[in-house]
């Protein structure tokens, strides 16, 4: 039962729908709180019988230099959302979104990348209208709509489905207009359903799970369902020509770049699933989650282009999960297998077009090349790694800031000459258990006994043809074992 009582100090702004508000956001401090105030409307809330606090609607319409933004969600985590500096400070995202129709900025003359139109069998999509080079920032967008999972977990379906609505119809008019323009799937949905439920759809069809508060969240990791206006007209494709980008707190917004080179009239696509799945995973998936037949490039291959397809999609799973693996199993292979294993593995990911996904084979051949000792190889690697990935996955991530470190210095990269390094601490660990074993005995070691010198056991790397016809053959055990045919 949603509480029914009195509003907070809410100001005049203009729902849709007369709402109960709990008075719990103002019990609690809420509406004299510092944080809250942030704000510019804190209504409508409901709570359930056992939640702890209410969900409610926080709105605030000066956000991106007047955008807005509204955030389906518990008080306690609206005002933690209003103390990072996507809202603290206002210069980040002030001019990071496209205009909004209608509006004078949309009016006037710019450079444009691409338009929205019409894509046949697919509603609108985003096509380009120059040449877009790789790498490139295509468009970004701060968030529009943001629904806590937690609503989806502590209220019914109607109820977060009537927040949402409120959600929407509290965002600055221009803005609102977009988000209610939004694919549907039917177009007379605008017109004959009712908000919440239109809303429901609009955000079920086109949001991305998005985890904004990060590391600082006192809960950590709670998602939220957010919709990204603009990125939302852009189109499936398993093997796109763009990736998103989620910037994190500085901004909330999401950041579209393109993937390889893209050239006008193409439409910008992204990829909505793993695309790293064989085809009929995809095509399962497409359809369980999203409702429709993918007719790309890819999924439209026939006989044994489809399966040399298939086969080099599950390659791929196996290589990147052997040369990811940094133990036992690795220190059996020699270091010439992982060379071949890590050139194979980039040559997979060309072969697929999976131009998101390269710089991760990047990434395994600088640390392979790095491990094998071949300082200057394993840096042009970590290069292209940067290269390729820091538009896809950005700065932040973990194999970027380790290509970053391999760059600098690959000699003192923890990869470099890995299985000798590996070897070398095994050897001294062994000596020292022998020592303390003596000295247990009770034996005085001579001095200079025990010690190492210079008796590094080189790990032995064997000679003969650099074996694509080894690779092949472990790749076809492995295959085997991982396909059951
Ligand atoms: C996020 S929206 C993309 C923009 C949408 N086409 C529009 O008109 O606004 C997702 C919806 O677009 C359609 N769609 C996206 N990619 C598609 C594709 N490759 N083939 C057919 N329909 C596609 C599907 O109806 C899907 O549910």
């Amino acid at each position: 039962e949603p509480h029914h009582a009195s509003a907070c100090d809410l100001g005049d702004a203009p729902t849709a729908v007369a709402w109960p508000v709990c008075p719990a956001v103002c019990e609690n401090g809420g509406c004299g709180d510092r944080g809250l105030d942030a704000w510019t409307h804190r209504e409508p809330c409901l709570r359930n019988p056992g939640s702890e606090q209410p969900i409610c609607v926080f709105t605030d319409i000066s956000f991106a230099g007047g955008r807005g933004i509204s955030v389906v969600t518990t008080p306690e985590r609206a005002r933690y959302l209003a103390s990072i500096p996507a809202f603290t400070d206002p210069a980040n995202t002030r001019v990071l979104n496209p205009p909004l129709p209608g509006t004078p900025e949309a009016a006037a003359p710019r450079t444009k990348l691409y338009e929205i139109r019409e894509v046949p069998g697919k509603g609108m999509g985003v096509v380009a209208t120059t040449f877009i080079p790789r790498g490139s920032l295509i468009m970004a967008n701060t968030a529009s709509v943001m629904t806590d999972y937690r609503a989806f977990n502590e209220l019914t379906k109607d109820q977060y489905a009537a927040l949402q609505a409120a959600a929407a119809s509290q965002l600055p008019v221009a803005h609102r207009s977009l988000v209610l323009n939004l694919s549907a799937h039917d177009p007379a949905a605008a017109s004959t359903l009712p908000q919440p439920e239109l809303v429901e759809r609009i955000m079920a069809i086109n949001s991305f799970d998005i985890d904004p508060l990060s590391d600082a969240d006192p809960e950590r990791h709670y998602s939220f369902f957010t919709l990204f206006p603009d990125i939302a007209r852009i189109n499936h494709d398993c093997r796109p020509n763009a990736e998103y980008l989620f910037l994190g707190p500085s901004t909330l917004a999401q950041a579209i770049h393109a993937a390889r080179d893209i050239y006008p009239g193409e439409e910008i696509s992204v990829s909505y699933l793993n695309p790293l799945q064989t085809r009929a995973k995809r095509a399962a998936r497409m359809r369980e989650t999203w409702g429709f037949d993918c007719a790309c490039q890819a999924c439209s291959l026939r006989g044994r282009l489809a399966r040399e397809s298939d086969e080099r999609v599950e390659a791929i799973g196996w290589l990147h999960g052997e040369l990811s693996e940094w133990s036992g199993s690795r220190a059996e292979r020699s270091e010439r297998d992982d060379l071949a294993m890590a050139e194979l593995l980039v040559a997979l990911y060309e072969l697929e077009r999976l131009w998101c996904l390269v710089h991760e084979g990047y990434v395994l051949a600088a640390l392979a090349h790095n491990a094998a000792g071949s300082a200057w190889d394993a840096m042009r690697y970590a290069r292209r790694a940067l290269d390729w990935g820091v538009p896809m996955v950005g700065e932040e991530d973990e194999d970027m800031k380790e290509m970053a470190k391999l760059v600098e210095s690959p000699w003192g990269h923890w990869s470099w000459r890995w299985r000798r390094e590996r070897e070398r601490k095994r050897q001294e660990q062994e000596e020292a258990m022998a020592k303390r074993r003596e000295t247990e005995k009770g034996t005085a070691a001579e001095p200079g006994k025990g010690r190492r010198q210079g008796t590094v056991k080189r790990v032995e790397v064997p000679d003969g043809p650099l074996g694509y016809e080894k690779v092949r053959e472990i790749l076809k055990r492995n295959l085997e074992k991982y396909l059951g045919s």
